[in-house]
């Protein structure tokens, strides 16, 4: 490709929205451009990186055994209303309604389309199992989308969905695809780590999520230092080895605690630590209200809670629900005397002589104790894991990492087949709901994390897997005729070659030249000058290492291919 004929539209400043690196590079490299909030163009260089991150999936799913087809992005209400989730999202769903006022939705993901294909077809255990997917447009109305692709709103997800008769099948399907996700992004040449992660509250279902290590990402991984135990933050299990406390009970008593709300002012105030003071939440679960008591320098876990009780919804109790619930104002709420069920967290069950709310206003009160002074309903795991918590598996140590989720796969079972009615004649010709499985990769996402793992001041140095270019041809003069010759020559054999070449043949300064090719990350760049065609030579320079050397003109193509098989 010759740039003067190429559309490559770089940038020197980018819009103060751009928080995060890939944001800021993707606009600056004229890869992509927003039309609206969390929605882009990609212009041809972002194309052409996210076309070859589609090949690798396709290939690494093709190898798999799974087979593609594609199904719309808009989707009929009718479908969701089966599978009982047409009124279960929120305003992240894009609801819109035809011509004919009938309501349909912008797709966010394809089980109800897929279990609908499947079930219309396959009928029988014989044609089972298969796993089919699709390289399409979500559409998700996230509340506040940001950093570029990374957490867009119409976005590109290959989504994939398998159908087996029984568990066994399911387990290998869901094995074949785990193996599958690991072989996508070694090829992407992405550092990632499979972490256990939630899956909701679907019954019989478990799921593994595939993060890119960056600072930049939004998902918290809790790891062990010692075995390979690794999880999303919301599944990271708590070990319930805190010591019993053998304090003697004291007797409780109201403090006035003026102006102080936060755990930490509170502990300043009544001079103890801020372990001692322990936060009384009260939460919505579907429709019942419960109080979750966590350890002052621990947090609530939401999906711990939503899973423990198999609930949907879990929200944080309004004002009004606080008062009613506890007679007292939010930020005092405390286990004494009040109409909801308490349950707590492992660590406060261990406790003795701990601060509460008074359940009310500026007051909370101290030394109460749980079999004393009221009941829990329950104990269980209801807390983030901090860094430093013993490992659930190994008994080592925790510690925590940020990651970019590029991919989620799940263990579904029959949550879409049996509210679908889409079943299968088993060997005894009895109807069975297919088992099924779901598989995502975030497709722009990944071009996004492998910017964020792979730049730096001057720009984007692309994984030559992912490169819109493997070299770009630079010749220092385009008016110098020996130059133009040589680059010429080089780039059509680089080209013949298949190692897809650029020619910058623009009339500009070298250094313009040379900061645009470090810009979009070409790996490798060969600059044809004067002085060193005068040896016969022609520098070739590595982008991820800045190492340039001199290579005779003969053999400067085949250095470029060996450099480039080095770099993969
Ligand atoms: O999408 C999945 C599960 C898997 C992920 C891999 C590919 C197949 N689906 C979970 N999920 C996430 N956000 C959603 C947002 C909206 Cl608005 C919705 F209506 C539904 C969903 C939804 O179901
Ligand atoms: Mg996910």
């Amino acid at each position: 490709m010759r740039y003067s004929r190429f559309f490559i539209p770089t940038l020197r400043e980018v819009p103060a929205e751009a928080e995060v690196v890939s944001h800021k590079l993707m606009l600056r490299a004229g890869m992509i451009k927003k039309l609206a909030s969390g929605i882009y163009s990609y212009l041809p260089l972002g194309l052409m990186v996210i076309r070859k991150v589609e090949d690798v999936v396709r290939r690494c799913m093709n190898e798999a055994g799974a087979i593609e087809l594609l199904m719309p992005s808009v989707q009929p209400a009718e479908l969701w209303k089966e599978s009982g989730r047409w009124n279960y999202y929120g305003k992240e769903l894009l609801r819109i309604k035809d011509r004919h006022d009938r309501d349909f939705c912008y797709g966010p993901t394809h089980e109800e389309v897929i279990t609908d294909i499947v079930r219309s077809y396959i009928s029988s255990y014989k044609n089972l199992p298969i796993n089919l997917y699709q390289i399409q447009n979500k559409f998700r109305d996230e509340v506040r989308p940001r950093f570029g692709l990374m957490r867009g709103r119409e976005f590109s997800m290959k989504d994939a969905y398998s159908f087996d008769m029984d568990d066994a099948g399911a387990n290998l399907s869901y094995e074949k695809m785990y193996k599958a996700y690991c072989a996508v992004f070694e090829a992407c040449g992405l550092k990632y780590k499979v972490v256990e992660a939630d899956s909701g509250a679907i019954g019989g279902s478990f799921s593994h999520e595939f993060m890119v290590l960056a600072e930049t990402g939004e998902d918290f991984v809790i790891s062990c230092d010692s075995c390979d135990y690794s999880a999303n933050l919301e599944k990271a299990i708590c070990v319930n080895d805190h010591k019993k406390s053998g304090e003697e009970l004291l007797p409780s008593e109201d403090v006035a605690t003026p102006k102080a709300k936060t755990v930490e002012e509170v502990a300043a105030f009544l001079g103890m630590p801020a372990e001692k003071i322990v936060k009384t939440m009260i939460v919505r679960v579907d429709e019942k209200l419960v109080g979750i008591m966590v350890r002052g320098d621990h947090e609530m876990n939401e999906a711990k809670v939503k899973n423990y009780f198999n609930a949907s919804v879990v929200e944080l109790a309004s004002h009004a629900e606080i008062e009613e619930a506890t007679g007292g104002p939010l930020g005092y709420s405390g286990p004494v005397g009040i109409k909801v069920p308490v349950y707590g967290d492992y660590a406060v069950a261990a406790m003795a002589n701990y601060c509460v709310g008074a359940n009310l206003r500026e007051t909370h009160t101290i030394n109460i104790n749980h079999g004393r002074d009221f009941e829990f309903a329950d104990v269980d795991d209801f807390r983030n894991a901090n860094p430093g918590d013993t490992c659930c598996k190994c008994g080592g140590k925790y510690v925590i990492t940020k990651g970019i989720e590029v991919g989620h796969i799940f263990k579904l079972g029959t949550k879409y087949s049996a509210s679908m009615n889409a079943t299968y004649l088993d060997k005894e010709g009895k109807r069975q709901p297919f088992i099924m499985g779901c598989y995502g990769i975030g497709v722009t996402r990944v071009a996004a994390s492998a910017i964020e793992q792979n730049h730096d001041e001057k720009g984007i140095v692309w994984p030559v897997q992912l490169a819109p270019f493997k070299a770009v041809v630079t010749p220092l003069s385009v008016k110098e005729e020996d130059v133009v010759k040589n680059a010429e020559a080089i780039y059509n054999i680089l080209n013949n070659m298949g190692l897809e070449p650029l020619l910058d043949d623009r009339d500009e300064r070298a250094g313009v030249k040379f900061n645009d090719a470090e810009l979009i990350g070409i790996p490798v760049r060969i600059t044809v000058g004067k002085k060193t065609l005068e040896r016969g030579c022609v520098e070739v320079t590595v982008r991820k290492t800045g190492v340039t050397e001199e290579v005779p003109v003969a053999e400067c193509a085949h250095r470029v291919k060996d450099l480039l098989a080095e770099l993969s």
